[in-house]
């Protein structure tokens, strides 16, 4: 196998490649809840949002072949040199690896623990598409664009409803989702073959800074979701989604929803590919809350920068408690 498209701390010296061991699931029973986009419940999907801050979307409307084609672009765009993509990805888009910490400009923010995130990935802040030149990315980006209509009609009708349960004033409330304004995470998870280290996550614990997100995985699996103290593997369905809570709609509700922690799991034998949406409020829109001091995502933002710089990690919504 090369590694040549591999950042060179991926670059294993143990080229061992292990039985798959993706069915060592936590919790084998699934109870993650599913919400159709088609029959929307909106008592459903207020409880996922409510006890779980997570939920499978099914019947959103997005063609399978545009997943489909979307991840195995995705994979060939990531197979190519290292050093390529060093140069193929520049401002305003970014590739980073290490980490999935991102200064605004988009560089790498990697905290002084030292610890690597084993994954690289591409950001795609989805207004610039159209600033993409490359022939190589031309065809990419227009299943991009294709893409990110449907992820802003998605997120549209899902913070509608959401809005309706929480007894949010739907015209008022409007500006703290900017559907058209979100990013795209494109990741890839090298496999890991070290058995003895533990400590190698692809992503840590953590939760997303956004409204909610929304997650296209492959068949891979790796995603776990923390609910009332236990692990649970979120298992990947074909042409289902994956919708997570974020910080900034946990302050919306009032902590009535959950901005839900979950992690990436390494695999021993296989890569991942995975293609995360992230939907923000409004450029200066002011979040106030009972629970939290008003901020805007910006000063979120800023807050979040500073603590992984200084302490190493992103501390999050604590830091505006409002007592
Ligand atoms: O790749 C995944 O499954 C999750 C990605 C994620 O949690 C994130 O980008 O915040
Ligand atoms: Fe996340």
């Amino acid at each position: 196998m090369s590694f040549e498209s591999y950042p060179p701390p991926f670059r294993q010296q143990s080229h061992v490649v292990h039985s798959d061991d993706s069915s060592k699931t936590l919790q084998d029973f699934d109870l993650i809840p599913t919400i159709d986009l088609q029959c929307l419940d909106l008592d459903n999907l207020h409880g996922a949002c409510k006890n779980w801050g997570l939920f499978r979307l099914v019947n959103h409307g997005i063609p399978p072949t545009l997943l489909n084609q979307l991840q195995d672009h995705a994979k060939k765009l990531f197979s190519i040199p290292f050093e390529t993509k060093q140069t193929l990805f520049t401002s305003p888009f970014s590739y980073f690896w290490g980490t999935p910490a991102l200064s605004p400009s988009g560089t790498s923010l990697l905290n002084s623990s030292g610890n690597i995130n084993w994954v690289e990935g591409l950001n795609i802040p989805l207004p610039h598409l159209s600033q993409i030149q490359s022939q190589t990315l031309s065809s990419f980006r227009v299943l991009l664009e294709e893409y990110g209509n449907h992820l802003a009609r998605l997120s549209r009708a899902l913070y509608e409803a959401m809005a309706k349960k929480l007894n949010l004033d739907t015209l008022e409330s409007k500006s703290n989702l900017s559907e058209s304004n979100g990013s795209l995470r494109v990741y890839r998870y090298p496999y890991y073959s070290d058995e003895a280290d533990e400590a190698a996550w692809g992503l840590d614990v953590h939760t997303d800074s956004s409204v909610f997100s929304i997650l296209s995985q492959d068949q891979v699996g790796g995603l776990e979701v923390l609910n009332h103290d236990q692990w649970f593997n979120v298992k990947p369905i074909p042409n289902t989604l994956i919708v997570n809570i974020g910080d900034m709609m946990q302050a919306i509700s009032d902590d009535e929803y959950k901005s839900v922690k979950h992690r990436v799991k390494v695999n021993r034998s296989r890569e991942r590919v995975s293609i995360c949406y992230f939907v923000f409020p409004e450029e200066g829109r002011v979040i106030r809350s009972s629970k939290y001091k008003p901020f805007t995502y910006s000063d979120f933002q800023a807050q979040v920068q500073k603590d992984i710089k200084t302490l190493g990690y992103k501390v999050g919504l604590e830091r505006f408690r409002a007592y």
